[in-house]
């Protein structure tokens, strides 16, 4: 490692004197102006992360659903994970060292952390759509081949492809192939395998109209649209042609104001959901025949999930242990409910996408949701091995139930929560199960209703297709 050329090419991504900043649950995230030091030096820590696991290591330049004049960058370990907490704070003293301490840092980390600067390193980077993004991609490129490290620049991603790309390089293909197609492949073909199963879906589960924030998600559900379009016709809003990525649009848009996004006709009952700017996250909503609208967050499509799961498990007689993870923004109700009647139990953690994650991995399958649509379902190796192998043994019907849950584990984004992944499952439960949006909406509003929910429950199982 040759550190004055480092020092020589640092000088050319200055640090902003004074200025500090914090590697967040999220990584960094400020005015993109104030980003290129932060990206050139994310490039090098990737580098160094990436020698010390042996592991392809991940770059997202993306701030999520901030302003489209803020970005930010995250960096992604081995399995699709967020980045480990010592890490972080390699990258907040990284990130703040001035450029004449720039050295002494680097030095402490790899010290510390043991990095054998002959390994090899391997880097894939990925950008949303904001229009800083392409320039603060290709200075963290120049921090990777600064220290030597390869790179593949994915280009526009969204933030869970980008996830997946990384949990499929480290995994050799078997998780999926660590390409585009690879992705839209793996989830279009779990989704129409599982929606198949669906006798009784009607014109009414093949609409859905998506607010894509003016973000990445456009783009990307677009190209995806036709592998999937025998199961789902989706009409995307909020492309990002004509307004401004997260303006007055976007999951964080509909949650915290409760009211459509701008640009997105809705009739009454018909379903519809929001993307955030980078999409990883998902809200649903409608309207109803009196015109008010309703949402339908993180928390009933947790309960959605998790009931279906369920319910598929005791059809197949299988015990695995599920558990569901919110944080403190949970609705109460949904709590409730899902300890109360669906007898599943729920665990409270810190908002941020890693701990939940963390607290999901410890159960055979981990369902987690924060209110805001940050969500995903992990099934733990030996979940899935029994469900592989109880779709091979099993008997007919009980056979085709455990197929079932096998293409949920392909459709499942197990890296991150995935808006595009939540959405292709919510949308196969709901025609699965023949429920239209306001039947999921009613399956718990408060719980004086006790009795009646549970019915309600008992009523949908039956109603199955
Ligand atoms: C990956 C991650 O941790 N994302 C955070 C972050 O969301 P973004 O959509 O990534 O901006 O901020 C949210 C709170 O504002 C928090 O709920 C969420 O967990």
């Amino acid at each position: 490692m040759d550190l004055d050329v480092i020092t020589k090419y640092s000088a050319l991504h200055a640090k902003p004197g004074g200025l500090i900043l914090q590697y967040g649950t999220a990584g960094f995230r400020t005015k993109a102006e104030h980003l290129d030091h932060v990206m050139f030096r994310m490039g090098l820590l990737a580098v160094l992360r990436s020698k010390q696991t042996k592991s392809t290591i991940g770059v997202m330049v993306t701030a999520s659903h901030n302003p489209e004049e803020d970005n930010g960058v995250k960096l992604v370990d081995p399995l699709g994970e967020m980045l480990a907490p010592s890490w972080e704070e390699h990258a907040t003293c990284l990130a703040n060292a001035e450029e004449q301490d720039m050295q002494r840092v680097l030095i402490g980390i790899i010290e510390k952390e043991a990095v054998n600067l002959q390994q090899d390193a391997f880097v894939v980077i990925g950008r949303d759509t904001r229009p800083s993004s392409e320039k603060l991609s290709h200075s963290v490129i120049d921090g990777v081949t600064i220290l030597r490290g390869q790179f593949h620049d994915y280009g526009l991603l969204t933030t869970p492809q980008l996830h997946y790309m990384v949990y499929c390089r480290n995994t050799s293909g078997q998780y999926g192939k660590a390409t585009i197609e690879g992705y839209y492949q793996k989830l279009s073909k779990a989704f129409v395998e599982l929606t198949k199963q669906a006798s009784c879906s009607g014109d009414e589960y093949r609409t859905l109209k998506v607010d894509c924030a003016n973000g990445i998600g456009a783009l990307k559900l677009r190209e995806m649209e036709h592998y999937f379009s025998q199961g789902l016709s989706v009409h995307v809003f909020n492309d990002g042609t004509k307004g401004k990525l997260n303006h007055l649009c976007g999951a964080d848009f509909v949650k915290s104001h409760q009211k459509p996004p701008e640009g997105m006709e809705m009739k009454s009952n018909e379903r519809c959901c929001s993307f955030d700017g980078d999409a990883d996250r998902i809200v649903y909503y409608y309207r109803d025949a009196d015109g008010h609208f309703h949402l339908i967050d993180g928390d009933k499509i947790a309960t959605l999930i998790s009931s279906f799961l369920k319910e598929l498990l005791l059809e197949i007689g299988e015990n695995l242990n599920i558990g569901v993870v919110q944080t403190a923004y949970a609705n109460g109700s949904s709590t409730r409910y899902l300890e109360e009647v669906m007898k599943v139990p729920v665990y409270c953690t810190k908002t941020g996408v890693k701990h939940l994650h963390h607290k999901a991995q410890e159960f055979d399958i981990g369902i987690y949701f924060e209110a805001n649509g940050h969500g995903t379902v992990l099934f733990s190796k030996v979940a899935e091995m029994k469900i592989k192998q109880l779709a091979k043994e099993l008997e007919d019907n009980k056979r085709k139930v455990a197929k079932m849950l096998e293409n949920i584990i392909d459709l499942f984004n197990q890296a991150a929560g995935d808006a595009i992944s939540d959405m292709l499952v919510t949308e196969a439960i709901l025609a699965l199960k023949g429920l239209t949006i306001q039947q999921w909406d009613a399956l718990y509003t408060d719980l004086p209703n006790r009795q009646l929910k549970v019915k309600l429950y008992r009523g949908l199982s039956e109603a199955r297709c």
